[in-house]
């Protein structure tokens, strides 16, 4: 009751406006070698928000996060950033981590260095900077290491912590513990976390399911370069309603729709 009469009090209040996506993209489509790769993607990126991007072996995946950071360009359709055009500008604000990390042949310290000057930071606060990162990332004691003769897990620790020392606003991530044990997964999904609690947006692949429901919110999952289901990840995972992520989930390759129709079809026959 009381709140009918503040209501008719202050007139009529809007509803809260939807969040407007950080990135988003429309009828994305890309080919190489004749064959159509990805086709018709369209998908919202809220800002702050954890997205896992999944699907089976050539899906997609490493494609369409290629094309979100403006590495490719698409065949037809539009990436906006902000609601406008991706320019390199915003590109900036975005930063990538892949599978095998890509570094410097020189050491930590150096690795580290070279990405806050590109970012035009200097003197005390770049060194600051360094040494939080180093500090994060449990690599202080290998600071003066050369980057390559690290092990995995530490070239991948490192290759997050200097992307995120350039304080992006969205991180993407390729497979980032693809081949690293428990123990360097843990770090890498306790460093993405942390930068999530700190604002940054998250856009990560995977294929660990286990990993998915740690790190992610939102779920994209790719089929044959479009995209099959989109939702809360733990509730597609546990309850897909898509046969692609129902036969990724059971462990069975997905044959496609013509193909499971025309095998019903000879099985009906025979
Ligand atoms: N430059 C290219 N030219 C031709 N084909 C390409 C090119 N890049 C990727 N492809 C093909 O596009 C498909 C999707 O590749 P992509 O690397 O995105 O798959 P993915 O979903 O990341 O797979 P995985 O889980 O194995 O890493 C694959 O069949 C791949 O061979």
């Amino acid at each position: 009751m009381r709140d009918l009469e503040f209501h008719s009090a202050v007139g009529s209040i809007a509803p809260p406006r939807p969040q407007e996506p950080l990135l988003e993209t429309k009828g994305l489509s890309f080919s190489a070698g004749g064959d159509r790769l990805l086709r018709d993607i369209s998908l919202e990126i809220r800002p702050g928000s954890r997205t896992l991007i999944m699907g089976p072996n050539g899906a997609g995946k490493s494609l369409l996060l290629r094309l979100m950071h403006g590495l490719l360009r698409p065949e037809t359709g539009n990436i906006l950033w902000n609601g406008a055009k991706l320019t390199a500008e915003a590109r900036r604000s975005q930063a990538m981590v892949f599978q095998r990390p890509v570094l410097l042949r020189r050491s930590v310290f150096a690795n580290l260095k070279f990405a806050l000057s590109v970012r035009g930071l200097n003197g005390r606060i770049r060194s600051e900077k360094i040494e939080q990162a180093l500090a994060i990332a449990g690599l202080s004691h290998l600071a003066k290491r050369p980057a390559r003769v690290l092990s995995g897990g530490e070239q991948q620790r490192l290759a997050v912590v200097r992307a995120l020392a350039c304080e992006p606003d969205l991180l993407f991530l390729d497979e980032p513990t693809a081949n690293l044990d428990p123990a360097s997964t843990a770090a890498i999904e306790q460093l993405v976390l942390e930068a999530n609690t700190r604002g940054v947006t998250i856009v990560m692949v995977t294929h660990d399911a286990g990993q998915a429901k740690r790190v992610g919110e939102d779920l994209i999952f790719l089929q044959d370069g479009k995209i099959a289901e989109t939702g809360d990840v733990q509730q597609v995972l546990s309850a897909p309603k898509s046969e692609p992520v129902r036969a990724w989930r059971d462990g069975r390759i997905y044959l496609g729709a013509n193909i499971e129709t025309m095998s019903e079809k000879s099985g009906r026959k025979a």
